[in-house]
C-alpha cells in the first residue's frame, strides 16, 4: 500500500520565536502575545483566500483560532504579520520554496499555454452536467440528493454527472495540453507518485472552474453522506486526469488517496478493464489491515458517472486491457485538515521548547 497522503509540516530548530531574551533576575512572565496552546473553539476566523499569502491561506484561517484573546478582533493585516512571522520562523525553508517554485511553475505554463476549449475555464453547469444532477443540487434535499445517489458498497457512492458533451471537450483539452507538451519539451509534474502519465488541470488553468465545482457541487453532497470527515468543509482540491492504455499507464496500485474525499468520473474512450477495486476504510495506522467480504467492491467505469468516496477508503485499478480510459480525480480537502496541521504544528513548537523556555510562554498545559 503506497502511503500517498499529506504530511504535517515539521517543525526544526529550537524556541518559539517569541521567548524573550534571558533576564535576571528571571520573572515570571505573562505574556499576551503568544499563541494559545488550545484552539478558541468559538471564534469564526475570517478567510484569507483573497490574500497573495505564500501560505496557504486556509492555514491562516485555522492558525487564527490559536491566536491570543486580545488579537482576535485585531485587523486582518495584523494577524496576517503575527501569524506570517511565526509560519516563517517553523516552516522549514524548503518547504517555503517548494510552494513558491510550484506557484513560478504553474505560472509559467499559464502564461505559454494557449487553451483550445475557453469554454472550459468558467463553470457553466447547464452544458457540464447532466438534467438529474443539476435538479437534485438545485433542489439541495437530501431526499433530492438521495434520489440520484446509488451507494452499492458502504462508502462508494454513484450517481450520473458529466454530459458527454463535457467529456469531450475536457478531453480535447488535456490531448491538446499534451501535445504543447511534447512539442515544447516543458517537463511537466505528473498528477501524483503513481502515475507516469496524466495531467493536473489545475496547473494549466483550470483551478478556479474545478474550485466552484467542489463548492457548489462536490461539497453539498459530501456534507450529506460524509460528514465526519469534513465533508461540509471541503475548501480546497487536487484537480487531475488519470490515462490508462497500452500507451498510458496500465494499473494503479493499492492505495489511499490525499484528499478527504474523492471524486473520480470517468471520461471516456472507448477501454477494457479498468475497474476500481475497493477495501473498506481505514485510519492512517490500520491501512495495511485485511479485509471483511463486505468491503470488498469492483465497480466498472461508465463514462459520464462519477463515483464519490472518502480518501482514506482503499482502493486500486484493474489494468485497463484495451483501449484508452481517461478519468478525471478531484481530490477535495478539508480546512479541518489544516486544524490538525496547526494543533500538531503548536505540538512540534511546544516539544522544541526547553524547560525554561515553557515557563516563559506563561502556558501551564504540557504534552
Ligand atoms: O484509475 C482510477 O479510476 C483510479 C484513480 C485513483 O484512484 C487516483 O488517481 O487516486
Ligand atoms: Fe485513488
Amino acid at each position: 500500500m503506497s502511503g500517498d497522503r499529506r504530511e504535517s509540516p515539521p517543525v526544526t530548530g529550537g524556541g518559539n520565536g517569541v521567548v524573550e531574551p534571558e533576564k535576571k533576575p528571571a520573572p515570571v512572565i505573562v505574556p499576551s502575545q503568544r499563541l494559545r496552546l488550545h484552539a478558541n473553539k468559538d471564534h469564526m476566523p475570517e478567510s484569507y483566500e483573497d490574500l497573495q499569502l505564500d501560505f496557504c491561506p486556509s492555514i491562516f484561517s485555522s492558525l487564527e483560532k490559536y491566536l491570543p484573546p486580545n488579537m482576535l478582533h485585531d485587523s486582518r493585516e495584523e494577524k496576517v504579520k503575527f501569524m506570517r512571522d511565526i509560519l516563517l520562523k517553523y516552516l522549514p525553508h524548503g518547504e517555503r520554496t517548494r510552494a513558491q517554485k510550484h506557484r513560478e511553475y504553474r505560472q509559467k505554463i499559464i502564461s505559454h499555454y494557449k487553451p483550445l476549449k475557453r469554454e472550459l475555464y468558467t463553470m457553466h453547469p447547464v452544458t457540464f452536467f447532466v438534467p438529474s444532477f443539476m435538479k437534485a443540487i438545485n433542489d439541495n434535499t437530501e431526499d433530492s440528493l438521495r434520489s440520484i445517489i446509488s451507494e452499492p458498497s458502504p462508502g462508494v457512492l454513484t450517481f450520473e454527472m458529466l454530459q458527454p458533451r463535457f467529456c469531450e471537450l475536457l478531453v480535447a483539452e488535456v490531448e491538446n495540453f499534451e501535445a504543447w507538451v511534447n512539442d515544447t519539451k516543458f517537463r511537466i509534474m505528473r498528477p501524483n507518485t503513481m502515475n507516469k502519465y496524466g495531467a493536473v488541470l489545475d496547473d494549466f488553468g483550470l483551478e478556479t472552474m474545478l474550485d466552484k465545482l467542489m463548492d457548489g457541487f462536490i461539497r453539498p453532497i459530501s456534507k450529506v453522506f460524509f460528514p465526519d470527515v469534513g465533508g461540509a468543509t471541503l475548501d480546497s482540491h487536487h484537480g487531475f486526469v488519470v490515462e490508462y492504455g497500452k500507451d498510458w499507464d496500465v494499473d494503479l496500485g493499492f492505495h489511499v488517496d490525499d484528499s478527504e474525499v474523492t471524486l473520480n468520473v470517468c471520461l471516456g474512450k472507448q477501454f477494457s478493464g479498468g475497474e476500481l477495486f475497493f477495501r473498506g476504510t481505514r485510519c492512517d495506522k490500520h491501512v495495511n489491515t485485511g479485509s471483511q467480504p463486505e468491503e470488498i467492491f469492483d465497480y466498472s467505469h461508465i463514462p459520464g458517472r462519477a463515483v464519490l468516496h472518502l480518501g482514506r477508503h482503499r482502493h486500486g485499478a484493474r489494468a485497463t486491457t484495451s483501449g484508452h480510459r481517461i478519468n478525471l480525480l478531484l481530490w477535495c480537502r478539508s480546512v479541518q485538515r489544516d486544524e490538525e496541521i496547526s494543533k500538531r504544528f503548536l505540538e512540534l513548537v511546544w516539544r522544541v521548547l526547553t524547560r525554561k523556555e515553557r515557563k516563559a510562554t506563561g502556558i501551564h498545559c504540557c504534552y
